[in-house]
C-alpha cells in the first residue's frame, strides 16, 4: 500500500464522479443541489487544487448560449456548494472552494475524489510484481466506478470532453486485471465477464485474444477459433480493418494447441507425437484437386452439414477438426459421392461430384469403422479390390504387392486379416484407399482406437502418401495435434459449419 493510499484512508470526505455526481462524509450523502450546481462541483473536482477560471464554468455550464445572469448564477452555485460543504456533520476544514480572483479551486486531498483515486490505485497496481497483489488493487479501482463519468450531471459529449481518456483508462484496467487472472490460471472465473466484454467493446482486439486464450484453457477450442472469426468479420466489416497479429498469432497457436497457451498451473499436455516435420506441398500447389462450394445436408430436415465450401490442391493434407456430430463423416460422405447433397456442388479433380462414377474412380476413402475379412491375407484383399478397378490380375497382383511394401506391411501381406493388430488394419485400410491410385483420398478418422506408437505411424504414413505420391488427403479428427502434425490447412466445424479455416504451412 502507498503513502499516498493510505493518507486517503483517513479522510473525512468523499467526492464520487464515476457515475452520478454525488458527495459522502461518514456515510452520509451531502446535499449538492440541483443537477447543474452538481456539474460545477464536478468540473472543481476533476481540476483539483487548480484554477478553474469563471469564464470556463459558465461556458461549460452553458455551452450553448449562456444566460445574462450566468456569472452571477456561478457565484451563487458556489456559494450554496460551500455551504453544503461546511453543513456536513464533520468539520471538513481540508475542503474548500476558494476565490483566487475570477477563478474558483476547490483545496482538497485529490485522493477525496475517485477519479484520482481510481488513477492512483491503478498506478499502484503497475507497480505491483505479484499478480494475485495486482488483481486485488485493480479491482479496488475499477470497483470507484459506478457508472459512466458524471453520468447525471453532462451530456455524454460533454463528459466525454471532460474526462478524456478516462474510459480508456479504465479498459486498460481491466484488460491489465484480466491478463494478470489468466497468469494465475483462472480462466474459468474470467470467461463470462470477457464474453460479455468482447461483445460490448467488439474493436477493443486485447479483450478478443483475451477471451480466445480463456475459452480455448476451458476446452471450448471452436468457441475460441469462433470468437476470432466473429472478431475478424466484425473488424473487417464495419472498421475495413484487419485484425492486429497478435489475434491472428493466437489464432495459429490455438490451431497448433500449443503448449504455451496452457494455463501455467494446468499439467502440461502429454505430446505424443514428434515435432513437425519440415513439408511443404510440391510445386503443383497451384491444381485444385477438390473444390467444394455451398456443400449441404440435410436429414428429415435436419441440417448436418450446412454451406461448406472450401479447396483442396494438389499433395496438401487439410484436416477436417470438430467434436462428435460437428459434420465431418458427414462431408466426407458427401464428398465421396456416398450421400447426395442436399444442396450446393463440389468438384474433384475438376469432374463434378453429379457425375459420381466418374469421380468414385479418382478417389479412395478409409470409412470410419470399415471391416476387413479375417479370412483374407492382406495382399489378396488389395488385389481383389485392385480387380474391382478393373486391373487384370497379374496388374493387381502387382498393385497389391506394391502397396503393402507402401504402407509398411510387407512382411505381413501374406498372413491372414483377421491376425492384424488395429494398426496394422487401419494402414491395410489405407493401402486400399490407394489402389485405384487416387488424386485424392478421403480419411474418416485414420487414427481412431490406436495408441500413441500407432497414431504416430498412421500420421507419418498420411504425410509420406501427400509428399511422396502427391495425393491429396482429407481426414477428419478430432485431436488438434493432428492436425498440427500433419496437416498443410484445417477446417474447423461445429454443427455442420465450417466455423473457421486456416492454411498451415
Ligand atoms: N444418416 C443419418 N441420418 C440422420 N442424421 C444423421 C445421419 N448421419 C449423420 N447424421 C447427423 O448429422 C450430424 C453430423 O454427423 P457426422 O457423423 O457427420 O458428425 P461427425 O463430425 O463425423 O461426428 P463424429 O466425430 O462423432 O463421427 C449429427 O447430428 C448426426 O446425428
Amino acid at each position: 500500500m502507498t503513502g499516498a493510499r493510505t493518507r486517503w484512508e483517513g479522510a473525512a470526505v468523499e467526492f464520487r464522479l464515476l457515475g452520478a455526481v454525488e458527495a459522502w462524509c461518514q456515510e452520509q450523502q451531502l446535499d449538492l443541489g440541483p443537477r447543474k450546481q452538481r456539474f460545477v462541483l464536478a468540473v472543481l473536482a476533476l481540476n483539483a487544487n487548480q484554477l478553474v477560471p469563471v469564464d470556463r464554468l459558465v461556458d461549460l455550464t452553458w455551452p450553448a448560449r449562456p444566460p445574462r445572469t450566468a456569472y452571477h448564477g456561478i457565484h451563487v452555485m458556489v456559494s450554496r456548494l460551500r455551504r453544503a460543504i461546511a453543513s456536513a456533520r464533520t468539520g471538513l476544514s481540508d475542503v474548500e472552494i476558494l476565490t483566487r480572483g475570477s477563478a474558483y479551486v476547490l483545496k482538497l486531498d485529490p485522493l477525496s475524489i475517485d477519479v484520482h483515486r481510481f488513477r492512483a490505485r491503478v498506478a499502484d497496481a503497475r507497480r505491483e510484481t505479484d499478480d494475485e497483489a495486482r488483481v486485488h488493487l485493480l479491482r479496488r479501482a475499477l470497483a470507484l466506478w459506478h457508472g459512466p463519468p458524471l453520468a447525471d450531471v453532462a451530456t455524454s459529449d460533454v463528459a466525454t470532453m471532460l474526462c478524456q481518456g478516462l474510459e480508456d483508462a479504465r479498459l486498460s484496467a481491466l484488460e491489465e486485471c484480466l491478463d494478470a487472472e489468466l497468469r494465475l490460471g483462472r480462466h474459468t472465473a474470467v470467461v463470462d465477464e470477457l464474453t460479455d466484454l468482447a461483445a460490448r467493446h467488439p474493436y477493443r482486439q486485447g479483450l478478443h485474444a483475451q477471451l480466445m486464450l480463456a475459452l480455448y484453457r476451458c476446452g471450448r477450442v471452436t468457441d475460441a477459433l469462433e470468437a476470432y472469426r466473429a472478431a475478424r468479420s466484425r473488424l473487417a466489416d464495419e472498421q475495413a480493418l484487419e485484425p492486429e497479429s497478435r489475434l491472428s498469432t493466437l489464432q495459429r497457436a490455438i490451431l497448433r494447441a500449443d503448449p504455451a497457451l496452457d494455463a501455467p498451473r494446468a499439467r502440461e499436455p502429454v505430446r505424443v507425437l514428434p515435432p513437425r516435420r519440415a513439408w511443404s506441398p510440391p510445386a503443383r500447389t497451384a491444381d485444385v484437386v477438390v473444390e467444394a462450394r455451398g456443400l449441404s445436408k440435410w436429414f428429415g430436415g435436419r441440417s448436418a452439414v450446412e454451406s461448406v465450401s472450401f479447396t483442396a490442391r494438389v499433395g496438401e493434407v487439410i484436416g477436417l477438426l470438430g467434436p462428435n456430430g460437428a459434420g465431418k463423416t458427414t462431408t466426407i460422405r458427401l464428398l465421396s459421392t456416398v450421400l447426395a447433397p442436399s444442396g450446393g456442388e463440389f468438384s474433384v479433380a475438376g469432374v463434378p461430384g453429379s457425375r459420381a462414377a466418374e469421380v468414385r474412380a479418382r478417389i479412395g476413402v478409409l470409412p470410419e469403422g470399415a471391416g476387413y475379412p479375417a479370412r483374407q491375407t492382406g495382399v489378396e484383399y488389395l488385389a481383389y479390390h485392385a480387380r474391382l478397378f478393373g486391373r487384370s490380375r497379374g496388374q493387381a497382383a502387382r498393385v497389391a504387392a506394391g502397396l503393402v511394401e507402401q504402407v509398411g506391411l510387407a512382411g505381413r501381406g501374406g498372413s491372414r486379416i483377421g491376425s492384424y493388430s488395429r494398426g496394422m488394419r487401419q494402414r491395410l485400410g489405407i493401402a486400399r484407399a490407394l489402389v485405384n491410385d487416387p488424386v485424392v483420398v478421403f480419411l474418416d478418422e485414420p487414427t481412431s482406437g490406436l495408441d500413441p506408437a500407432g497414431q504416430r505411424e498412421i500420421l507419418g504414413l498420411v504425410a509420406a502418401i501427400a509428399s511422396g505420391r502427391g495425393t491429396t488427403v482429407v481426414l477428419s479428427t478430432h485431436t488438434l495435434p493432428e492436425v498440427e502434425e500433419i496437416c498443410t490447412g484445417v477446417l474447423v466445424m461445429e454443427r455442420g459449419r465450417v466455423v473457421a479455416d486456416r492454411v498451415l504451412t
